[in-house]
């Protein structure tokens, strides 16, 4: 099997491979992004499918972490970065000067890179977002909380009984799956996830793919990988962006089988990246 086919094999194993269009859980249109006066993404458009997995893929420096950071105003942190156009989530501008960002962070949770626990014990790395937005008023609801995220995140069986040792003790794919569960303790909707594998070995990786096809029943997620075969395993719907611009976007399948432009064609053979 050549790289193309194993690519498309894993898009094609896919357990949703058939599912139907679902409604629409963000939407980007005509994004334009500015870093000073370098701009770094054109008029991007891209409606992300609500339980479902889209990866954002490209070479290096096309803009796709810049679209992910959008979507929940992680780009507002820096100063000289400008955003221009319309973002909705559930419809609503997430730009609206009335919309509280914190609000929005827990609606639009993020994984990053490389794992970052914070300096605090397993158990309060997850009960600190439940307790900064009031989610929870009892020791009871925390705990529940707490355990419940990391259930979720495959993780709890591995540290139930050290939950009060530090997170950054754990190794660096238990880390992660931390990141996970501290992400999802505020019930988000959307999951954004920038190369959250890209520190892990292939095991650990394998344990977060996993965990990302069982997370998608109940949380909208966006990826950011440089894995062509993450991707297809991963990602119903993939997008491939290029110097700032969204080439194309469509089911994974077609993307990695049967993409329509020559540059898309180019960085799935390897031609460009
Ligand atoms: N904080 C910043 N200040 C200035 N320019 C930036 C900043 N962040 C990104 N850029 C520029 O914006 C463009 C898009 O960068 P971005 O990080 O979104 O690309 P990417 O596709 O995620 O790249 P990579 O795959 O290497 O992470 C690049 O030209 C980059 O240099």
């Amino acid at each position: 099997m050549n790289d193309m086919t194993e690519i498309a094999e894993a898009g094609r194993a896919g357990p949703t491979a058939s599912r139907g269009a679902s409604a629409v859980a963000m939407e980007g249109r005509d994004v334009k992004v500015f870093y000073g006066e370098k701009q770094a993404l054109f008029g991007v458009s891209l409606a992300i499918e609500r339980n479902s997995v889209t990866s954002l893929i490209g070479p290096s420096g096309c803009g796709k972490s810049t679209f992910l950071r959008c979507l929940n105003r992680m780009n507002d942190t820096i100063p000289i970065c400008r955003v221009e156009g319309t973002i909705t989530l559930d419809g609503e501008d997430i730009y609206d000067r009335s919309l509280d960002v914190v609000e929005l962070r827990a609606r639009v949770g993020m994984v990053f890179q490389k794992p970052n626990p914070f300096p605090k014990s397993i158990f309060d790395n997850v009960a600190y977002g439940p307790k900064i937005h009031g989610m929870v008023r009892t020791k009871a609801e925390t705990e529940e909380i707490v355990v419940s995220s990391l259930r979720r995140a495959g993780l709890f069986n591995e540290v139930k009984d050290r939950l009060n040792e530090p997170g950054t003790g754990l190794s660096g794919g238990q880390q992660q799956r931390l990141c996970i569960a501290r992400a999802i303790a505020t019930r988000p909707e959307v999951l954004l996830m920038d190369e959250p594998c890209s520190a892990l070995d292939p095991i650990a990786t394998a344990i977060i793919e996993e965990l990302i096809d069982e997370l998608r029943e109940t949380y909208t997620i966006v990826i950011v990988t440089h894995s062509m075969q993450q991707a297809a395993r991963v990602s119903q719907k993939t997008a491939f962006f290029h110097l700032g611009k969204l080439i194309e976007e469509g089911r994974t399948e077609d993307i990695f089988t049967n993409p329509v432009h020559k540059q898309t064609q180019d960085y799935i053979t390897g031609r460009i990246g």
